[in-house]
């Protein structure tokens, strides 16, 4: 039934313009499933490794279909992703490349799904999958290694928890997002746009938080339910010779702690990811002890969506939410896995986009399969808007 019949490996564009691999698993009863990687920039120590396109498809090629074709069932991911694992042999997918990996383990889920006449978010949330949506977090502005000569922190991120459905967030979203364009037009400050579709504005995080903060309390009284805001600070990508650098000089690990937990307070933060370092599992406790109950502090570069470093995180109280990124561990069922730890502790879940993408809309479908709190997934672009529709249309039944 869902047995593979075959494996076809290619290079496309993702929307940095770089080439990815793109993955069509057809089964023997021909269903098809059709998935691209991701792929970063802001990218954890910790991530499972992507190599150059065309290298990764030819080790796939050479390893991984052959042990896929004829035997594995599409339907029994656990058996793809197994197979994929043992085709590679090591522990970070170097050999075949996780962005071969996560092409073929998200097609290979899309194909049993087709086979099986079931939607995708259906068949990888199976019968008993919670009903719920999750709450699109929108980058609005942006800068760190997503856009030059602009902001220090990396994302600003409109956050409409108050909205009554999934597409009045959406939309919300991209109010915010035109409100602070309009912004930008009335103080005459030219911002073009960065790597995810946000503002990339020459001004420094002071002026970004006011303008945000702005934006967000004036799409709220517009639609009528709350819109917080959040932030992705990559600060592992600030961090260096022992302290975080920003434009105006560095914060000692004590004054980065101190600095966000007083932007939780000011602005009422809704989110922080990765406010420190990646190493610095017991600033995140420290920072996670102070304003853990009054916002979300999250692990990405912390985390890398690995099984074994959220387990550290857990055991020394470091963030109460994890960034989920299957391109980062390499497989749907490993990201599977990193999910329910995570929600058997109590650490919510945000399924997120990289900053380089393809129209792919596989973490739209995984958002909601597995009932996730948060999706991260941009506000306007093209390859964000192909997950954001595709939400739209999975709340409408549309699938
Ligand atoms: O840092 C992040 O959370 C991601 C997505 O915004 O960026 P990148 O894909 O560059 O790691
Ligand atoms: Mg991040």
């Amino acid at each position: 039934m869902t047995r593979i019949s075959s494996v076809s490996l290619r290079r496309v564009l993702d929307s940095r313009g770089n080439a990815t691999v793109e993955a069509d698993v057809l089964t023997d009863s021909g269903g098809f499933g059709r998935a691209a990687a991701p792929s970063g920039a802001s990218t954890g120590e910790y991530e499972a490794i992507e190599l150059p396109a065309q290298e990764a498809i030819a080790n796939a090629r050479e390893h991984a279909v052959p042990r896929l074709v004829d035997t594995v069932y599409a339907g029994d991911q656990r058996a793809v992703d197994n197979a994929l694992r043992a085709a590679d042999g090591t522990d970070n997918f170097s050999e075949i490349g996780a962005n071969s990996a996560v092409a073929i383990s998200m097609a290979a889920a899309k194909a049993g799904a087709d086979t099986l006449g079931a939607p995708l978010y259906q068949h990888l949330g199976g019968a008993f999958r919670g009903d719920n949506f999750p709450i699109p977090l929108g980058n609005v502005v942006g800068g760190g290694e997503h856009a030059k000569d602009a902001t220090d922190i990396q994302e600003f991120l409109s956050a409409p928890v108050g909205a009554p459905s999934v597409e009045e967030a959406v939309f919300a979203n991209a109010a915010v997002h035109a409100a602070i364009g309009d912004i930008f037009d009335e103080r005459e400050i030219g911002a073009g746009k960065g790597d995810e579709g946000a503002w990339a504005p020459p001004i420094d995080d002071e002026e970004a938080f006011e303008i945000v903060d702005e934006a967000v309390s004036q799409v709220a009284d517009e639609v009528g339910f709350e819109i917080k805001f959040g932030l992705d600070m990559a600060a592992a990508e600030m961090y260096e010779d022992g302290a975080y650098q920003y434009s105006d000089g560095e914060k000692s690990t004590d004054e980065q702690i101190e600095y966000v937990a007083d932007l939780v307070e000011e602005y009422d933060l809704a989110y922080v990811e990765d406010p420190l370092d990646e190493n610095d599992y017991e600033a995140f406790a420290e920072l996670t002890e102070q304003v853990g109950d009054q916002t979300l502090i999250c692990g990405d570069d912390l985390f890398v969506t690995n099984v074994s470093r959220l387990q550290d995180g857990i055991d020394a109280g470091a963030a109460n939410s994890i960034l989920i990124k299957p391109n980062q561990i390499g497989s749907l069922s490993d990201t599977f896995d990193a999910i329910e730890l995570a929600v058997k502790h109590g650490y919510k879940t945000i399924i997120s986009h990289r900053s380089g993408e393809t129209e792919d809309t596989t973490i739209a479908h995984l958002a909601v399969a597995t009932d996730a709190d948060y999706i991260k997934t941009g506000t306007v672009a093209g390859e964000r808007t192909a997950k954001l529709n595709e939400l739209i249309r999975i709340a409408d039944d549309a699938v």
